[in-house]
C-alpha cells in the first residue's frame, strides 16, 4: 500500500491536530489525517477558481478527451478498489463494481461534452435569440462513506464535462480514494486543481458551502445533514443536489417468479454491507407465498460468505466503524424487543482470521413478522437488515408501501405486466425497478422523490444541474423606443 501512502503524503498538510482514520476490516488505523480549516478551504477553491477560467473556455470535445483518459487508467489502476477495501470494508467483487461505475459514469459524461449546444429561436423582423448552455463555476461536491470512490467520480463526470471545476470532500470516514481520482484527473492532463479534494468533517463541509466562490453543492448523506446543506447554501441562493437516505419498498407479488425475487431481495439488502441508500429494506411479500419467501431468502442469506473482504469469495465485508455496528445491532434488538422474530443472523460476527478479529462484522439478519408501526420498518436502519411483512392486496401494499417520508426507490416482482407499470405509475419514488433492484446504470438518471432528495446523478438530464442557461437577444432592426 505504498502507492495509497504516497499519495495521502502528497495532498495531506499535516498541522499538528491528528484526526485517526481507521482500517476498517481489521480495526486499525490506517493513517493520520489533518482537518484542512478556512485558509485550506479558500486556497482550495482559488485554485479550482483558476482552474474553472481554463477549463470552460475549452470544447466539449476537448474536454472529453481529458475525461475519456481518465476513465482509461481507472479501467487498469486495480489498487483503486483495493484501497476502497481497506478504508470502507466491503468486498472486493463490489469495491471492483464500483470502480467501474465510476469509470463508466465518467466516460458516458465525456460523450455528453461533446453535444452540449444551445438553441437558435428566430424573432420578427429578422431579429433572433440564442442560447448557450455555461457552466456555473466551483462546484463543491460533499461524499457519504458507502461508496467513497462512485460517489466523487458520479458528481465530479458530469460536473467537469460541463465545464465546471470541483472541490470534493469525501466523508472523514473514507478520506483515501478520492484523492486517487484526483490524481487521476490530473495524469489524464486535467488543469491543475480541476478537481481536488479537501478533507475533514462538518466544519469543513460547511466552509465549502458557504465560500462566496462555491456556484453549487451536490452532497450525498443523510437527511438531517442534507436539510442543513440546503440551509447553508440558502445564504447565497446556490443551487443543491441532494442524494439522500430511503426506507424503500420492494413489492413480491403472488405471481412473480420466486426465485429471481428472492435474488431481488438480497441485492436489495445485503449489497455494501446493507449500507446503501436506495435499498429495499421494506418487503413486502403476499401472504400466499411468504412461506416459500422466507425459507428461501433465510436459506440464501445464511451462506453468504462473510470475512477478508480482500478474498474473491467474501460477499460480506465489515461495517464502516464500530459506532456504526452497534447502531445496528441495537436496531435488531429494538425489532425484538417490538415482536419481530430473527429468522436469521443480527449478531456481532468474529472472523476465523486473527488478524481480522478487531473488525466491525455482523452475521446479515432477516427479520420475520414485522409490522408497519416497527422501527425497523420506519427507520433507516442501513445494515444488513432486511425487514420482512406480508400483504394481501395491491391496493392495501400501494398504501403502506407510500406511508414514508422518504421516497428514494421502490421495486415491485410479478409477471404481470400490467400490474407492473400500474404499481410502479403508483409508487412516490424516483428510482423504480421492475422484476430486479439496485442496478444502476449511468445512463438513466438516479434520485429520490420527497424526503429523499433534489435533482438528480447519472443520465442526460443532470447535464441541467451542472449547468445554466444563458439568453442572447440579437436586434437586427432600429431599437423601437417608448420614448
Ligand atoms: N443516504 C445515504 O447514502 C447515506 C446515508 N447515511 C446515513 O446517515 C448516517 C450518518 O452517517 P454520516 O456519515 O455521519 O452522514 P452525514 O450525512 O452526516 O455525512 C455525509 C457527509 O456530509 C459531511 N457533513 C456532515 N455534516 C456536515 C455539515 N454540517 N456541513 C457540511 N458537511 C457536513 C460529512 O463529513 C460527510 O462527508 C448513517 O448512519 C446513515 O444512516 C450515511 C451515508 C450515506
Ligand atoms: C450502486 N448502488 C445502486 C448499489 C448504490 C448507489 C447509490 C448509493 O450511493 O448508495
Amino acid at each position: 500500500h505504498l502507492r495509497s501512502a504516497q499519495t495521502l503524503a502528497l495532498y495531506v498538510i499535516v498541522l499538528g491536530c491528528y484526526h485517526h482514520h481507521m482500517f476498517h476490516f481489521v480495526g486499525k488505523i490506517l493513517c493520520h489525517l489533518e482537518p484542512c480549516d478556512a485558509v485550506d478551504v479558500d486556497q482550495a477553491v482559488k485554485a479550482a477558481k483558476l482552474a474553472f477560467g481554463h477549463w470552460s473556455k475549452m470544447s466539449g470535445m476537448e474536454r472529453a478527451r481529458i475525461m475519456i483518459k481518465a476513465a482509461h487508467i481507472i479501467e487498469v489502476r486495480e489498487e483503486i478498489a483495493q484501497m476502497e477495501v481497506i478504508d470502507n470494508g466491503k468486498s472486493i467483487t463490489e469495491a471492483r463494481l464500483d470502480v467501474d461505475s465510476a469509470r463508466l459514469c465518467i466516460e458516458y459524461y465525456a460523450g455528453l461534452a461533446n453535444t452540449l449546444a444551445g438553441q437558435h429561436v428566430q424573432l420578427p423582423g429578422g431579429s433572433f435569440a440564442y442560447t448557450r448552455r455555461e457552466p456555473l463555476g466551483v462546484c463543491a461536491g460533499i461524499g457519504a462513506w458507502n461508496y467513497p470512490f462512485q460517489i466523487a467520480a458520479w458528481k465530479s463526470a458530469p460536473a467537469l464535462a460541463c465545464g465546471n471545476s470541483m472541490v470534493f470532500k469525501p466523508s472523514p470516514l473514507t478520506p483515501v480514494t478520492a484523492v486517487m481520482l484526483a490524481e487521476i484527473y490530473a495524469e489524464a492532463g486535467a488543469p491543475e486543481s480541476l478537481f481536488s479534494v479537501v478533507q475533514g468533517g462538518q466544519e469543513t463541509g460547511s466552509l465549502l458551502c458557504h465560500h462566496p466562490d462555491v456556484a453549487k453543492v451536490s452532497f450525498t448523506g443523510s437527511v438531517p445533514t442534507g436539510r442543513k446543506i440546503m440551509e447553508m447554501a440558502s445564504k447565497g441562493v446556490k443551487p443543491v443536489t441532494l442524494e439522500l437516505g430511503g426506507k424503500s419498498p420492494l413489492l413480491i407479488f403472488q405471481d412473480s417468479d420466486l426465485e429471481n425475487a428472492v435474488r431481488g431481495a438480497l441485492m436489495a439488502n445485503f449489497l455494501s454491507q446493507g449500507q446503501v441508500c436506495s435499498n429495499g429494506t421494506r418487503v413486502f411479500v403476499h401472504e400466499n407465498i411468504l412461506p416459500q419467501f422466507l425459507e428461501e431468502v433465510v436459506k440464501r442469506t445464511q451462506r453468504i460468505e462473510i470475512g477478508d473482504p480482500l478474498l474473491d469469495n467474501t460477499r460480506m465485508g465489515a461495517l464502516v466503524s464500530q459506532p456504526h455496528l452497534d447502531k445496528v445491532l441495537s436496531f435488531v434488538d429494538q425489532a425484538k424487543k417490538e415482536g419481530a422474530t430473527v429468522l436469521c443472523g443480527g449478531e456481532p460476527f468474529v472472523p476465523t482470521d486473527p488478524k481480522l478479529r478487531g473488525g466491525y462484522y455482523m452475521t446479515p439478519c432477516v427479520l420475520g413478522e414485522c409490522k408497519d408501526e416497527m422501527t425497523c420498518v420506519r427507520e433507516e436502519i442501513f445494515g444488513p437488515v432486511m425487514s420482512v411483512l406480508s400483504f394481501e392486496t395491491e391496493e392495501e401494499v400501494l398504501q403502506r408501501a407510500n406511508d414514508t417520508t422518504m421516497g428514494l426507490a421502490a421495486g415491485v416482482f410479478t409477471r404481470d405486466v400490467k400490474r407492473a407499470h400500474r404499481v410502479v405509475e403508483n409508487l412516490k419514488a424516483g428510482s423504480c425497478f421492475i422484476n430486479n433492484y439496485n442496478i444502476t446504470p449511468v445512463e438513466v438518471p438516479f434520485g429520490g422523490f420527497k424526503m429523499s432528495g433534489i435533482g438528480r446523478e447519472n443520465g442526460q438530464v443532470t447535464i441541467e444541474y451542472y449547468s445554466q442557461l444563458k439568453t442572447v437577444f440579437v436586434e437586427m432592426g432600429d431599437v423601437d423606443s417608448l420614448f
